[in-house]
């Protein structure tokens, strides 16, 4: 079984998670391309969807899902997205695709984050993968500076503005034991929008899809 077969087993099996009539918080990413997918096959039975990227809206407006602006709602019970590494204690590292900040703010009003991943984005200890942190342009080597002092290596994804007209850094050479503190830590680094740390808001739920079906984990 492929990756991205893993990845669609876990996401179809988020539909379950998803109350009727109701507004869901919808992620973005390669995973949650296969969530909307599933989300469209009962698309009469929802409400709409609040969005966390210019990406997952066109989706989702494409396949006929109503998009609302989250200032609209005050408040829904799931939010459903992916991450590139989850730790035991349900913290993640999210924002390969540079959604980071627009996933956090759509996963703070949410009630419930369930997060939809294959098997490989299980680790023990986040870090293998680089952590990214959204930045305001004029920051950028100033903020770099910072994150070295924090014990990473910066990389500026020099391709990549995000939805917000910012800059991405990702940081290389973590080994994150305390995901909780070095969250807090960066977020106090001026300059910085946001970073991919998910543990104030870690997952409620994961589920895993995997060969042998999908785990899920709460
Ligand atoms: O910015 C992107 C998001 O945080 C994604 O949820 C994350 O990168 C996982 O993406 P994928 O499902 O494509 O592995």
């Amino acid at each position: 079984m492929t990756q991205d077969e893993m990845k669609k087993r876990a996401a179809w099996a988020a539909l379950e998670f998803v109350p009727r009539h109701s507004i869901v918080g919808v992620g973005t990413g390669s995973t949650v391309n296969h969530f909307i997918d599933a989300l469209a096959s009962i698309k009469e039975q929802i409400k709409g969807a609040v969005s966390s990227s210019i990406a997952s809206t066109e989706k989702m407006q494409a396949l006929g899902i109503a998009v609302f602006d989250l200032n609209d709602i005050d408040s829904f019970s799931v939010y459903v997205d992916g991450a590139d590494e989850i730790n035991p204690a349900r913290h993640m590292i999210k924002g390969g695709g540079a959604a980071l900040t627009r996933e956090k703010i759509v996963a703070a009003v949410a009630e419930q984050f369930v997060c939809i991943v294959d098997a490989s984005k299980e680790v023990a200890v986040l870090g293998k993968f680089p952590l990214p942190v959204e930045v305001i342009p004029m920051a950028r080597n100033y903020v770099a500076r910072e994150l070295q002092k924090l014990g990473g290596r910066p990389v500026w994804r020099e391709a990549v503005v995000t939805d917000n007209g910012n800059i991405i850094l990702d940081v290389h050479d973590l080994h994150i034991t305390d995901a909780l503190t070095l969250e807090q830590q960066i977020n106090q680094i001026t300059g910085v929008v946001c970073n991919g740390l998910f543990a104030a808001r870690a997952a409620d739920v994961v589920l895993v899809g995997g060969p042998d079906g999908t785990r899920v984990i709460k």
